[in-house]
């Protein structure tokens, strides 16, 4: 059996980044692969998602401005996009394969734990000193008669053809994206969401105001409501709801969130704990099990599952392994945002989350020259201040809210004072960091 300093189990983000900064170092390493090499983000998550929001972004932008100098409006081509998309991302897997055969060694099939130290690939065993788990999430499939009929997010990243019709489930990230998506190339979109609200975790305010937009754009919400069947009918599938409805349509879209993938790992095998939300790690990423670590989106930890936040841990890894760092993990200020149209994107304290000793303030963006040059109805910021008056949240919706809000994520994390930047910056002028200034306090 080969021995190995280290095994990282998937090749994602999070093991990606590891690997390329372990295979400088002279050690013995091999990576394990049992789907798509590079895992969910470059595959069937984040790129080719915004891949796609690239097409949507310019054909919404256009139709807001017909009337006020665009004579005429672009049109979505699904089918057209999903052959640039899949020109430019089909060949990732094997190109990321072959950056790993240069990198390291490479087994191909999924990982299982014989035992603590012990990984067999398709038959093969391997002996890891350190062994590092990286294994991610998948879609998640409702328990509900015909939920075979229903496709996931990687389904809906690379359809062929635009249904006329789609009936999506779940109302988080992945529901609201995709769905603006399909509703942006003429798709007639149906939303179920089982609860009174959609974005849980973003300012409710303006997980409204999305809904508010999503519906002028055609997209229908049935809220309270949850899909209890799915069943083909008359060359359509029916959708059965625990309202006692029953939608017909041309495709349904499983978007009841994601799962860690933990099953093929056998970890009982190797004694490591683990529940329905990942592996429990300790505050320097390892299992209960010495030697043997976790980091990325299968963690159990309650923080975002972002890529930013995957590699993040694979540096913090290196660092551990290879650098003599001794101090537990620490995650800066993390923003995240939902690409739809408008986007919605948030940083630090939700103004829903900040009690009597925060002050809250609203800017109207859509007022702006920038703004309302692009005739943007629903663009909107809200400061969370301290009883400092540091700005220590911010959310927005508006259709550059993912770069708007990133202009404040280093406001925020550095406890940026309105003399620190004055001192310090002076953006472009005229966009939202130019105004950062007048965001900050005295
Ligand atoms: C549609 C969608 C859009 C997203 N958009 C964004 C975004 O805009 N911004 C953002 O920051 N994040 C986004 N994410 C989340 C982001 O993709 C994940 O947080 C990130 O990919 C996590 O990286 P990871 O390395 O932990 O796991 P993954 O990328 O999931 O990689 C895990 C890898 O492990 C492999 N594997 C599983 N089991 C085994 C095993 N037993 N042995 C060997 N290999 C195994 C899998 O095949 C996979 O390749 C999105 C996700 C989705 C689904
Ligand atoms: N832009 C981004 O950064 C981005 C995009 C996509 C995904 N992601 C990451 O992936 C994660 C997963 O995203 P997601 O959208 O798959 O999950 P999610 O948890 O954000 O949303 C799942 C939705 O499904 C609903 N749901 C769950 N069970 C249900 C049921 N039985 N019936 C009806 N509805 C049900 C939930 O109420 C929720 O609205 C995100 O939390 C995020 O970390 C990030």
């Amino acid at each position: 059996m080969k021995n190995y300093d280290y095994i990282i189990l998937g090749t994602g983000p999070a093991g990606y980044r590891l690997a390329q900064l372990l295979a400088n170092t002279g050690k013995s390493l091999l990576a394990v692969e049992g789907g798509l090499f590079g895992g969910t983000c470059p595959n069937v998550g984040c790129e080719p998602k915004i891949f796609l929001s690239g097409a949507v972004h310019t054909a919404r932008a256009s139709q807001q401005l017909v009337g006020r100098g665009i004579a005429q409006p672009a049109q979505l081509d699904w089918d057209q996009l999903m052959v640039t998309k899949k020109a430019r991302f089909d060949s990732w897997p094997a190109e990321t394969k072959a950056i790993y055969e240069k990198m390291c060694d490479v087994a191909v099939g999924y990982g299982q734990f014989v035992d603590s130290h012990t990984i067999e690939v398709a038959g093969h065993r391997y002996h890891g000193d350190k062994i590092i788990i990286a294994t991610g999430h998948r879609p998640h499939r409702l328990a509900i008669p015909g939920s075979q009929y229903g496709h996931d997010s990687s389904d809906v990243l690379s359809l062929a053809h635009r249904p006329d019709q789609a009936v999506f489930i779940g109302g988080g990230y992945v529901g609201i994206e995709l769905a603006t998506f399909l509703a942006a190339a003429g798709t007639k979109v149906e939303i179920l969401i089982r609860s009174d609200r959609i974005l849980r975790g973003f300012y409710a305010k303006y997980a409204q105001a999305m809904v508010d937009a999503m519906e002028q754009q055609g997209v229908k919400f049935h809220f309270h409501t949850s899909a209890t069947k799915i069943e083909p009918h008359e060359g359509k599938y029916l959708v059965t709801t625990n309202q006692g409805t029953q939608l017909a349509t041309d495709y349904v879209v499983d978007a009841s969130g994601r799962v860690p993938n933990t099953e093929k790992l056998d970890l009982p095998a190797a004694g490591i704990t683990f529940s329905k939300h990942g592996i429990d790690v300790d505050d320097h990423l390892q299992t209960n099990v010495p030697g043997v670590y976790a980091i990325g989106d299968i963690t159990s930890q309650k923080l975002p599952k972002l890529t930013p936040v995957a590699e993040l841990e694979a540096n913090y890894l290196y660092h551990q392994f290879e650098k003599g760092a001794t101090a537990p993990v620490h995650y800066p200020t993390i923003g995240t945002a939902v690409f739809a149209f408008p986007e919605i994107a948030q940083v630090g304290i939700s103004p829903d989350q900040a009690g009597d000793e925060y002050h809250i303030e609203e800017r109207n963006l859509s007022g702006g020259s920038l703004y309302a040059g692009l005739n943007e109805q629903e663009a909107k910021l809200t400061l969370v201040y301290d009883s400092t008056d540091h700005l220590v949240g911010a959310s927005e919706i508006g259709a550059s809210a993912a770069d708007d809000i990133n202009n404040l994520v280093p406001v925020i994390g550095l406890k940026i004072s309105r003399t620190d930047w004055e001192r310090h910056v002076l953006p472009i002028y005229p966009a939202l960091a130019d105004k950062v200034a007048g965001l900050l306090k005295k």
